[in-house]
Order: C-alpha cells, then structure tokens, then sequence
C-alpha cells in the first residue's frame, strides 16, 4: 500500500492540514492507497471503464449496465461544438498550448451554455465530459492539419473517441483500453491543487464554469498536471539506461527537480504508476522500439535509489501516450478530460455542504505607519 506516514505534514502548502471533508476518495489511506467511494483504484482499472468510473464519481454508484447503457448514450450526443466556439477555436494560434485553449475552450462554452441554476449541475458536467475531447481535437487539427474536423463519432467510450479524433481513424482494441485506464486513473484525487482551486471557487456559490476554468489553470503547472508532459521533454533524448543515469545524475547534482517523481501526499509509492507502467510495457512491445520504456525504468530505478523517490502517475503517462501517437503537449489536457469528472463531483459536494474558503495569514510584513504626503517622499 502507498504510504503516508513520517511525512513532514506542517507547515507550507498547507501540507497535512484537512481544509475539509469528502466522501469521493481517499489517498494514501486503505485498499493500494487510491479509492474511489471506496473502490480501490486497481480494481476499477481491471475491472470497469471510465464511463463508469465518472458516473460512480459523479453518481455515487457504479450504474447498472442499463444505466451505463443510456449513459454512454447521454456522453455520445452532447459531443458537437456550438459554431461560435468553433469559431474561437478556429482563432488560436498553432503555438498556443491546448492547456490554454482548453481553459479558453471552457470558459466560452460557459458563455454559451451557462450554468443558470444549480439544478443544471450534472447536465453542465456532462456536457463538459462530452465535449472537451472535441474541443482539443478540433483546434488541434484545424490549427496543425488545416482541417475541420467532424466532432461526432460512434465511439462508444471517451477515451477511443478523442483517438479517433486526433488521429481521423478508430484506435485499436489495445490503444482503446489503454486510454480507458488512464482515464480512470486521473479521475480524482481528493484535495489536490486543481480540485481545491475548483471548491475554493465553488466555495463563493460560483458557477461550473468558473470552477473549471480554474483548475484547467491549476493543473497546467508542471508540479501538478503539467509533469507528464515534462516528463516526457526529460525522457525523449535519452539514448539509453547509462545515459538516463547521467542526466538524473546532473540533475540532482544542480538541485534541479525531475518532474515525474515524488507526491505531495504518498511516501513510498503511488498507485497509480504499477498500472500504467504495466500499460506502457505492452505499448512499447507493439510499438517495436522499447527504447523509451527502458530509459524510463532505468529513471525509476536510479531516483529511488540515490533520492527514495519514486515515480508519481504522470511519470509512465509520458512513454504510454507517446507510444499511441499523442503530440506531447496533448497530455495534460487528457488529463483534464478525465479530473474534470472528480473537479464537478466536489463543487456539487461543496455546494451540498457550504461555507466560503477563506483561511488566514501569517503577516510578515512592515508594522503599522503614517502615509507621507507625496511631496515628502523620495
Ligand atoms: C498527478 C500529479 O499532479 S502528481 C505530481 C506531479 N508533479 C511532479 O512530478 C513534479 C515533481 N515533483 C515535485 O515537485 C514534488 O515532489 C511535489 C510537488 C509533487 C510534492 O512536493 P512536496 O510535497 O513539497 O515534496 P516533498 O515534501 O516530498 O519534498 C521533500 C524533498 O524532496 C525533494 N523533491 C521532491 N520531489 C522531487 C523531485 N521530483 N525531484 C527532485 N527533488 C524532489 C524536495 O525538493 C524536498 O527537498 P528539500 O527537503 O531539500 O526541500
Ligand atoms: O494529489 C496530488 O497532489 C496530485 C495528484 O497526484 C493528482 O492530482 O492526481
């Protein structure tokens, strides 16, 4: 199981401190250390799909295959994109980062389809689960292929239809599950970064949207979401296992940060890593070159030797996704396609239960002084 104790849980960055309650999950506390309304995350990844997982997060209970059946349906029809968000969309420039176009994506769409009342709380998260695939493809191709890409396809999981859309072709059975589970292991993780930005917000009585947009920003940063892009930048002119130790080498020595390693909360491991590893060895067997594969297990093996770090979820992300053919800027706002089913559960859990965020400071700052007129001041 992945630890948590004889951590150092004080001081900044609020660590250890509970700043509330939640019936979603727990981290570092029972089953491998992840679960999900009490399913431990390993046995979602073997045993259900993401539909199914968000519908648990979002519904409180895994459905019933009538309910996953109309479910599924629900998703597939909410994909297309209004004309006036394709046409913000159509304005991005190439260069731009789809973490940005997507936290742009969002609060448009927020515009268009407004959250009028909390009482259209799940349909504005469906919507958003349904449509961010699109958003991201659709600028994507149009900015990169000079396409105009048809949103809707027959895809009956999420994860196979944004394959489908990036790459204008139906993915295989193995590229298909692959995104399944790693959908299912990004959709939540208690009071990280980007979910606690998401209830600050919801905290004001602020509407979906707003939430989103939020977190879509909070996750970008390379300590958070952003690592498993980094990780990949680290990996990709890795030569081999001695050249992997060389570079994590003149890394440490610098006192530089290998993003990929260590989390906030576990101590000795993080769940999620054995799963998507084990993915990403089968992908690297498909893809014929293991190259990257073995680099990153030679990073995984050095960092917990010198440092007792190990691999966080984002580390193995970076071979799988490259190994199915995703652009590595695209990775971080994958995971936003799946934690924005955990971000709307807990704005819907801090609306049901609501008081404003608002903690205190420590002030360090000058005492207590006169204003200068400002002819005296120089
Ligand atoms: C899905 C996710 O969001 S998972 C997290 C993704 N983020 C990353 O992979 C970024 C790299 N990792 C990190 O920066 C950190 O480990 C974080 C942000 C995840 C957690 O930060 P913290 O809780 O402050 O880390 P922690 O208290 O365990 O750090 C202990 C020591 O290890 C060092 N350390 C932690 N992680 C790393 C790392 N990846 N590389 C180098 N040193 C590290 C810290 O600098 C600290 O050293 P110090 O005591 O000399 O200052
Ligand atoms: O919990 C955290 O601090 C970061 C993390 O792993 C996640 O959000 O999945």
């Amino acid at each position: 199981m992945a630890e948590t104790t004889d951590k150092k849980l004080s001081g900044a960055g609020l660590r250890g401190q509970s700043a509330g309650e939640t019936a979603l999950s727990t981290v570092g506390k029972s089953g491998s250390g992840l679960t999900y309304r009490g399913y431990d995350v390993k046995d979602l990844a073997e045993n259900a799909s993401f539909e199914e997982v968000a519908f648990l997060i979002l519904y409180g209970e895994l459905p019933t295959q009538l309910e996953l059946d109309n479910y599924r349906a629900k998703l597939k029809g909410l994909r297309g994109l209004p004309q006036a968000l394709k046409e913000v969309l159509e304005r991005i420039p190439a260069n731009a980062h789809p973490m940005d176009v997507l936290r742009t994506g969002c609060s448009m769409l927020g515009n268009l389809e407004t959250e009028q009342s909390f009482a259209d709380q799940f349909d504005v998260t469906n919507r958003m689960l349904a449509v961010f695939p699109s958003i991201i493809c659709y600028w994507y191709r149009f900015s990169h292929d000079g396409v105009r890409i048809e949103t809707e396809t027959d895809d009956e999981q999420i994860g196979a239809h944004f394959l489908h859309l990036l790459h204008g072709k139906a993915p295989s059975a193995l590229h298909a599950r692959v995104m399944d589970v790693s959908l299912i292991l990004y959709a939540e993780h208690e009071f990280n970064a980007s979910t606690f930005t998401a209830r600050v917000c919801a905290s004001t009585l602020s509407d979906m949207h707003s939430c989103v947009t939020g977190a879509i920003g909070s996750l970008r940063g390379p300590l958070h979401g952003g690592a498993n892009e980094a990780a990949m930048e680290l990996i990709q002119d890795m030569r081999d296992e001695q050249h992997a130790r060389d570079v994590l080498a003149g890394m440490l020595e610098r006192k530089e940060k290998i993003m990929g390693f260590g989390h906030a909360i576990y101590r000795e491991s993080d769940p999620r890593n054995a799963i998507i590893k084990e993915w990403s060895e089968k992908l690297a067997r498909e893809y014929g070159d293991d190259r990257l594969y073995r680099v990153s297990v030679a990073c995984e093996a050095f960092m917990w030797e010198q440092k007792k770090l190990f691999c966080n979820a984002d580390f193995f992300h970076a071979s799988a996704y490259h190994f199915m053919g995703i652009p590595t800027k695209l990775f971080t706002p994958i995971f936003v396609c799946s934690r924005v089913s955990g971000w709307t559960a807990h704005v819907m859990e801090q609306r049901s239960n609501n008081r404003i965020i608002r903690p205190s400071a420590d002030y360090v700052g000058v005492e207590l002084r006169r204003v200068t007129p400002i002819s005296e001041r120089g």
